[in-house]
């Protein structure tokens, strides 16, 4: 008997030893019995590492097949998360069934409020049915959607695979490494799809058929892009990409109709082929702007929606009211523009964009504030700009509307309720080309809103003649000049499907309106007293000094300030 091995035990610790013992239990051998000699303890090394060269061949014979194979015998293609043909391909998958019939899938929910990139991906769940924008093509088969949002599915990272036009197709998905799954947010992604064939033919239309299904999905609809905070990465704000919403009807906009083909027909001319090149002949910049004004409630978000939908074009939206970004996000954001877009600059009054005598009260208020070491907050006074945290400057804003990093080719709508606050630079012709005044509703206005809201009864019971006729008599009874779209379509609401009722209702509407605003400008005026006390001459008296009786007729039109009747286009054509 020659020496015993060591014992198994001083083994364990290396790697794939268990593995071995394992095999040999298969196998009927007592590993034990092969560490009591010296001998049998080499042959377990030899054995052991002749599986391990066995296995390490196969592996490497198989790595060389597999690369033979991808480089001489499949096509593939590879589609980033970051790029619009990623969001082409999840829609054409999820179309054809091909994310619910996977094996291994990935499910996300449409509503997770976190979640750019799931709201984003989840979106293409609704193309498949044009008809009905809340239904799901690839929601698990019987979810109530009336409970909450339904499940999304989508190929799960790793590899599957499907068969489309008699051939097998291999995905293989793969996230970021980087990514935290505390985020709330998923990973960015890569897609690559496989086949059989060294044509790159067959992947290409694939991916055409994917693109022009989704194109084609999309037509109807306005995609809208708001900001989003970039989750991965330095913090910043990026564009997010909501849902395309079914594109909103020009003729749904009431204002006078000539004013509205006029601005239609200026977009149309700027987007016109040849445009680009007629601009480029003159050293001009390709591009195009427009600011819409008017109090809040008059149709310049709508406008802007309209046009994005008559035009065929995305809407970027950022409000400077919101103080989430400054003048670097603001550059980034519009450096980030597509080629041909419409961009929705709103609040533009607000961040350092009023005029000198508002910036001079800015500069004053702020030294106080760098005084009194305290976190900025706009006083109580309702002609001071309002700022965020970040505020953008007037420069920072100009910088970014036409500096050098500036886009061309984009359509820029600024809005503000308070054109009168507007530093003129920003509002001269080359940066706005066209100003468009949307006001209170007049007599036309109300008749539309009126027919807009009841238009089905037209063709039902009522008939087109009895709905205009109803519009009339509603437009005689709703003072020209006072109210805004948004407040009468808001009255109109309430009487949904009864026009009749709303007809008889809409006298004290406008009573109990009248009162109210009367009310409210009275309190104003109290307020400005106290603030400015005449010296000794009594101030005349203001023109919205309304009194009680008038305001309470119905006819009676307030003088509120700047009550104007129509949409007004100033522009340099
Ligand atoms: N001219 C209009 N034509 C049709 N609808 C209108 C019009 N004005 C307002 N509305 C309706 O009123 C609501 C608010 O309109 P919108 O947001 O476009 O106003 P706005 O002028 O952009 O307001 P704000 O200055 O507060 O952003 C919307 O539901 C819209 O349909």
């Amino acid at each position: 008997m020659g020496a015993a091995g060591p014992p198994l035990g001083t083994f364990m610790g290396i790697p794939g030893f268990e593995i071995i013992l394992s095999i040999f239990h298969k196998l009927g051998f007592d590993p034990n019995l092969l560490c009591n000699s010296p001998m049998s303890f080499g042959m377990l090394l030899t054995v052991g590492s002749s599986i391990f060269t066995a296995l390490g061949y196969m592996l490497g014979y198989f790595g060389s097949v597999t690369s033979f194979i991808s480089a001489n015998l499949v096509s593939s293609a590879t589609v980033h998360s970051s790029d619009v043909t990623y969001l082409y391909l999840v829609r054409w998958l999820a179309a054809n069934k091909v994310s619910t019939d996977c094996r291994l899938f990935w499910v996300t929910s449409r509503r997770n409020l976190q979640s750019s990139t799931a709201r984003r991906l989840s979106v293409f769940g609704d193309q498949g049915n044009q008809h009905n924008d809340e239904s799901d093509v690839d929601g698990a088969e019987g979810e109530d959607d009336s409970l909450g949002p339904k499940l999304k599915f989508s190929p799960a990272p790793g590899i599957s695979w499907f068969w489309y036009n008699g051939k097998p197709i291999v995905i293989r998905r793969s996230c970021d490494p980087n990514w935290s799954q505390f985020v709330g947010d998923l990973p960015d992604q890569t897609m690559v799809l496989t086949t059989i064939g060294r044509s790159p033919k067959f992947l290409r239309d694939l991916l055409a058929r994917a693109r022009r299904e989704y194109l084609e999905a999309e037509r109807h609809k306005t995609t809208v892009y708001c900001l989003a905070p970039q989750i991965y990465g330095p913090s910043r704000v990026v564009w997010d990409q909501g849902r395309a919403k079914p594109s909103r009807d020009i003729s749904t906009v009431f204002m006078p109709s000539e004013e509205k083909s006029r601005i239609i027909n200026d977009c149309r001319e700027y987007l016109s082929p040849g445009t680009a090149h007629w601009y480029a002949r003159r050293g001009l910049p390709y591009r195009r702007g427009y600011l819409f004004y008017g109090p809040p409630g008059t149709g310049k978000t709508s406008l802007s929606m309209a046009l994005a939908g008559e035009l065929n074009l995305p809407l970027f939206i950022l409000s400077l009211s919101t103080g989430s970004i400054n003048d670097e996000s603001l550059t980034q954001l519009f450096v980030g523009l597509p080629k041909k877009c419409i961009v929705l600059l709103e609040d533009i009054d607000c961040a350092g964009a009023t005029d000198s005598s508002a910036k001079s009260n800015e500069t004053s208020w702020g030294k106080k504030q760098k005084k009194d070491n305290k976190q900025p907050q706009p006083p109580n006074n309702d002609n001071f700009p309002r700022h965020g945290k970040t505020p953008v400057s007037f420069s920072g804003l100009l910088n970014a509307i036409d500096g050098v990093a500036s886009h061309e080719g984009r359509i820029l709508i600024m809005t503000t309720n308070h054109r009168e606050r507007l530093d003129a630079a920003l509002i001269r012709p080359g940066r706005v080309d066209m100003e468009i005044k949307l006001g209170f509703a007049d007599a036309e206005t109300i008749t539309e809103v009126f027919r807009g809201l009841y238009q089905e009864l037209e063709t039902e019971k009522e008939g087109a003649e009895k709905v205009s006729c109803k519009a009339r008599r509603f437009a005689e009874l709703v003072p020209a000049g006072v109210f805004t779209p948004a407040e009468i379509q808001g009255f109109l609401l309430s009487y949904k499907g009864q026009p009749q009722k709303a007809l008889e209702k809409v006298a004290s509407w406008v009573e109990g309106k009248n009162r109210k605003k009367s009310g409210r400008n009275k309190l104003k005026l109290r307020r400005n007293g106290r603030n400015n006390p005449p010296p000794n001459i009594m101030p005349p008296s203001p023109p919205s000094t309304a009194t009680p009786d008038s305001a309470m007729s119905p006819t009676s039109s307030l003088q509120l300030p700047e009550p104007t009747t129509t949409t007004a286009i100033t522009a340099d054509a």
